[in-house]
């Protein structure tokens, strides 16, 4: 089996082309906007040029194709509409085309950031989509460029990914760690997912098969704030050697914390469809979190089974 790997020098990517070959007996073709995977040579594809996607799927002729390459910057998008719209939006339905043309199954993730966030349970998969900003609104229209693509597709939606490596929440707290104290807005819940968990999500699904469309939601269990996300990083931090000291965590509003993007305040995903299509189990957030410290990739693996 031969896995296509956009994205592969992000978080949800690194990931994807570590463990899969282990999970899935599988090479991996590890593709990067620098042609450049961990110093070695490999293939490249820049996803603001849409229009290239379908020849390097041609070229390589993969065994299933896995989009983890976005425009995740949420703040920036605001002023970037037009960049985040192709690279979000556009791009996903060039890859699923040729993926559809040419029956390769087809995994591509998505956002939380498309809910409005004014929900008072989990967002199910077919709940009324809302984006509050540029970035969930690229992601939206990713979904349904992929949609409209047709062929074998799992749409997985994320949230509030992090990991030891690449730019997330978690590596910001760390590096603000010698503060002695830092405000964190309180009044936005969500579920901290580590990219690890996404990969080995990926890997189940793969081995598994699947046919036609469906979206699910790819999260940790449980939920929390990002002063509480924030709270947990710092505590286990301490507990692992990593920082002698922490900050205090001081509970702030959105209003305190002025950013160019609206973010939502609610942002919690049911993943019921997912595990009961795929027999599977999500950690809850604050396990995932000592399991990505802990970095022992046989436990993580084997908490989904
Ligand atoms: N991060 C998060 O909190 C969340 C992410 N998601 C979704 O999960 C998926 C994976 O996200 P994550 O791993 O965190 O993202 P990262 O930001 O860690 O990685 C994204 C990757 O996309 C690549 N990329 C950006 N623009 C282009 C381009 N024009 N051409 C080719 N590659 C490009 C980047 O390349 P380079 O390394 O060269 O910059 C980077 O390696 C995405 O679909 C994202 O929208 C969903 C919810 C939360
Ligand atoms: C650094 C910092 C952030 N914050 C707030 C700002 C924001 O509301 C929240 C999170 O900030 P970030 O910029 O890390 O998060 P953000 O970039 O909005 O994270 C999002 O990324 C995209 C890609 C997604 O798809 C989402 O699921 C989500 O993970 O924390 C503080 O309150 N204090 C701080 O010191
Ligand atoms: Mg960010």
């Amino acid at each position: 089996m031969k896995v296509l790997v956009l994205g592969a020098n992000g978080q949800v990517g690194t990931e994807l082309v570590r463990r899969l070959p282990e999970r899935l007996h599988a090479d991996v073709v590890p593709v990067t906007r620098s042609g450049d995977w961990e110093g070695q040579p490999c293939e490249t594809a820049d996803l603001s040029e849409p229009e290239a996607l379908g020849g390097l799927i041609e070229r390589v002729k993969p065994d299933a194709v896995v989009n983890a390459a976005a425009y995740t910057a949420v703040d920036k998008a605001e002023s970037e509409a037009e960049l985040a719209m192709r690279i979000n939006g556009e791009a996903p339905g060039a890859i699923a085309k040729a993926c559809a043309d040419h029956g390769i199954p087809f995994v591509h993730y998505s956002t939380d950031y498309v809910f409005g966030g004014d929900a008072d349970r989990p967002y199910l998969p077919e709940d009324a989509t809302a984006p509050a900003g540029i970035y969930g609104l690229s992601k939206l229209a990713g979904e349904q460029a992929v949609q409209s693509a047709g062929g074998d597709v799992r749409i997985l939606r994320n949230a509030w990914v992090y990991g030891l490596h690449g730019s997330n929440f978690l590596r910001t707290m760390l590096r603000l760690a010698d503060r002695a104290e830092l405000g964190v807005v309180d009044d936005q819940i969500g579920s901290p997912t580590p990219a690890w968990l996404i990969a080995e999500v990926t890997a189940a699904m793969l081995r598994q098969g699947f046919r036609g469309q469906r979206t699910h939601h790819v999260v940790a269990g449980g939920q929390t704030s990002w002063a509480g996300f924030a709270d947990a990083i710092f505590d286990q931090a301490v507990a692992g050697g990593l920082i002698d000291a922490r900050p205090a965590v001081k509970r702030i509003t959105t209003a305190d914390y002025p950013t160019p993007a609206k973010r939502p305040a609610y942002s919690v995903l049911s993943t019921e469809s997912l595990k009961s299509e795929f027999s599977l189990k999500l950690p809850g957030w604050d396990e995932c979190l000592k399991m990505t410290f802990n970095s022992d990739a046989l436990q993580q693996a084997q908490s989904i089974q």
